[in-house]
């Protein structure tokens, strides 16, 4: 640690999209990210958790690593627990020992999507699947942990880094002149970028005030969309800048079939990080065009 080092944040899934992004934040003079990879600790390993937090006296944790294969999960149930459900256990326990605040990341996945408006935080879960099921074990072991904790479930989450829909739709449409996209599953994207910013100033408030608001909050980037009208406009902004385009042809769900079932509704309310931290989310039309801009170049 440099003598001007005074907080010391340890941050899982270094390699991840938004692993990668908590490290390109502008954080402010005095912190250190100690961002760790899956090489350097498996989440699996519970007592590795523990010693990992234990190894230094950090300031907080986040925990940005997760099982994210949807569908991959469904057929890999206990890895899926293990990463999503008992690391954050482990996590919490260390957390609340050293008396540091834990800050988790969940999903929309939580939500069955089954109903209009967008879900507020209190609002009742049932995942539909054993992605979001496991995400939501996450969930229950930190709040009960008794580390001091924030839970920001985000939703759609993208970036110039990684694995995501931007990229996907991308890369298919290298090869293929239309792409089926389904139009009955409705959220918002989230940048990763504009993700870290968020748990940055929350995880900042939890260091230096006591009295920051725990609890759980939802973040994604405002509008509502389809993925079909995402990857519509994906293809829009990547035309203007010279990129990959194709047509897209909105399908339903049920002609894209999957091993795990998605939420049709997946809007996350910003009322409560709005009332706790006064954070307001851009749109997303605007966080898109930055990824691009990193992905393809900016729009002549
Ligand atoms: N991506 C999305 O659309 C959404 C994500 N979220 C949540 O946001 C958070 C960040 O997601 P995102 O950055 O997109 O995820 P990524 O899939 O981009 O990154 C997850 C990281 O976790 C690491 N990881 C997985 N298993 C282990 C393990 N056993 N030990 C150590 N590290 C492991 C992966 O490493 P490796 O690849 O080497 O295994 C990877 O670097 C997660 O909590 C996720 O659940 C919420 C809503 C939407
Ligand atoms: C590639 C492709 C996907 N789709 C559909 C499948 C799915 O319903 C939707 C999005 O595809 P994805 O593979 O990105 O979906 P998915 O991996 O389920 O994305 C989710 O990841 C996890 C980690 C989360 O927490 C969620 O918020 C969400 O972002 O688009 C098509 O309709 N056509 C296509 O060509
Ligand atoms: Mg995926």
């Amino acid at each position: 640690m440099s003598a001007t080092t005074s907080h010391a944040i340890l941050v899982t899934g270094a390699g991840g999209q938004l692993g990668t992004e908590l490290q390109r934040c502008a954080w402010p003079q005095g912190y250190e990210i100690v961002a760790i990879d899956h090489d350097t600790l498996d989440l699996r390993d519970s007592e590795a958790i523990a010693a990992m937090v234990a190894s230094r006296p950090f300031a907080a944790v986040i925990n940005g690593a997760a099982y994210t294969a949807v569908d991959k999960a469904e057929s890999d149930v206990v890895t899926a627990w293990a990463v999503n459900a008992m690391a954050p256990a482990a996590f919490g326990e260390a957390c609340a020992k050293a008396g540091i605040p834990l800050v988790q990341v969940s999903t929309d996945y939580v939500f069955a999507g089954d109903r209009q408006g967008a879900w507020e935080v209190n609002d009742p879960v049932a995942p539909l699947g054993v992605y979001g099921a496991s995400k939501l074990g996450g969930e229950l072991a930190v709040r009960t942990s008794g580390a001091r904790h924030v839970i920001v479930r985000t939703a759609w989450v993208v970036s110039a880094h990684g694995h995501n829909f931007i990229k996907t739709m991308l890369r298919l449409a290298e090869t293929r002149d239309t792409l089926s996209v389904v139009a009955d599953q409705h959220g918002a994207p989230t940048s990763a970028a504009d993700l870290a910013n968020v748990l940055m100033t929350i995880t900042q408030r939890l260091v230096e005030d006591e009295d920051a608001p725990p609890g759980t909050f939802h973040f994604s980037n405002a509008g509502s969309i389809s993925w079909a009208d995402f990857a519509t406009e994906i293809f829009r902004q990547s035309g203007l800048r010279g990129g990959p385009t194709a047509e897209v042809v909105p399908i339903p769900s049920s002609d894209y079939p999957t091993p795990a079932v998605r939420p049709a509704n997946s809007r996350l309310s910003h009322s409560a990080i709005y009332a706790a931290y006064g954070i307001a989310p851009r749109d997303w039309q605007a966080a898109l065009s930055d990824i691009l801009d990193e992905l393809i170049g900016a729009t002549q």
